[in-house]
């Protein structure tokens, strides 16, 4: 697909949702443009998962809409696909059945060789038959980035994608997934609890307010790719962006 970086890519118009009596999305508001990174910040608890919930088709807001290239998103669809911590490869599949399962209406040679290509994108050549427990947490996730890019989504949405791995293998993912995203670029919202992790990827990071939850600031990052968070301008974004979240160091 041709990018058009000017091109608003995802819109966010005015989106609140309450669960009885608790009101926890309070009026969010915000563009993403198109092959834009953007990461979302916020309390625990302030309605991050519900918001993208929303974004994805999963719930629908009370009042307000998303719009994915002008049309406003009702269910969830192939244009936008959400990689969780939690997981969603099949234990009794091989890693290619895996890749092979979402894509329909293609010959199966056809669908085996696409499932290879990004088996192969994301460092898993020679475990293309390999069946998820013979893999490490890593690699795991590595299955799922490569599940939800093989039907070339417009829009990845990552809700703490990297939490359940260890610190190490955490660091190494950010950077698969930078490499991976310079070979295809696309639209991405991240949402994690990790400032650094935020400030690593993303071109944009928007900090949430506590519940009912609205946006309560916004970081642009200007540092070219492959950033040091220890530079002292991103230092300085992360005291900032820690302030506001109410956590001071
Ligand atoms: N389906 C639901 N029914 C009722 N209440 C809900 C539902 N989903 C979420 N909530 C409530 O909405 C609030 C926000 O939850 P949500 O999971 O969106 O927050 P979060 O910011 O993602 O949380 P965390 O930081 O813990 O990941 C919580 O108080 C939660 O109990």
């Amino acid at each position: 697909m041709l990018h058009n970086p000017a091109a608003t890519k995802i819109a966010v118009e005015g989106l609140h949702k309450q669960f009885g009596e608790l009101p926890v999305v309070g009026g969010v508001e915000f563009n993403v443009r198109d092959g834009e990174f953007v990461a979302i910040v916020g309390p625990s608890g302030c309605g991050k998962s519900t918001l993208l919930k929303m974004l994805a088709g999963f719930e629908h807001p009370d009042r307000g809409a998303v719009r994915i290239g002008g049309d406003v998103v009702t269910k969830p669809s192939p244009r936008a696909i959400v990689i969780s911590q939690h997981g969603a490869v099949f234990p009794w599949l091989t890693v290619r059945e895996n890749l092979m399962f979402g894509l329909q209406g293609k010959e199966v040679g056809d669908k085996a060789a696409l499932a290879d290509h990004y088996a192969e994108m994301v460092g898993l050549k020679g475990f293309e038959t390999s069946y998820p427990h013979q893999l490490s947490g890593g690699m795991l996730k590595r299955v799922e980035i490569a599940r939800a890019l093989v039907v070339k989504p417009e829009i990845l949405y990552m809700d703490e994608p990297f939490s359940a791995l260890d610190a190490l293998m955490n660091l190494k993912m950010r950077n698969e997934l930078l490499r991976i995203l310079q070979e295809e670029r696309h639209t991405v919202l991240l949402i994690t609890h990790d400032v650094e992790e935020a400030l690593y990827l993303a071109d944009r990071v928007l900090v949430l307010s506590p519940r009912p939850t609205r946006i309560q600031k916004v970081f642009e990052i200007a540092h070219p790719h492959p950033r040091r968070v220890s530079h002292p301008e991103l230092q300085e974004m992360k005291e900032a962006i820690l302030a506001e979240l109410g956590l001071t160091v």
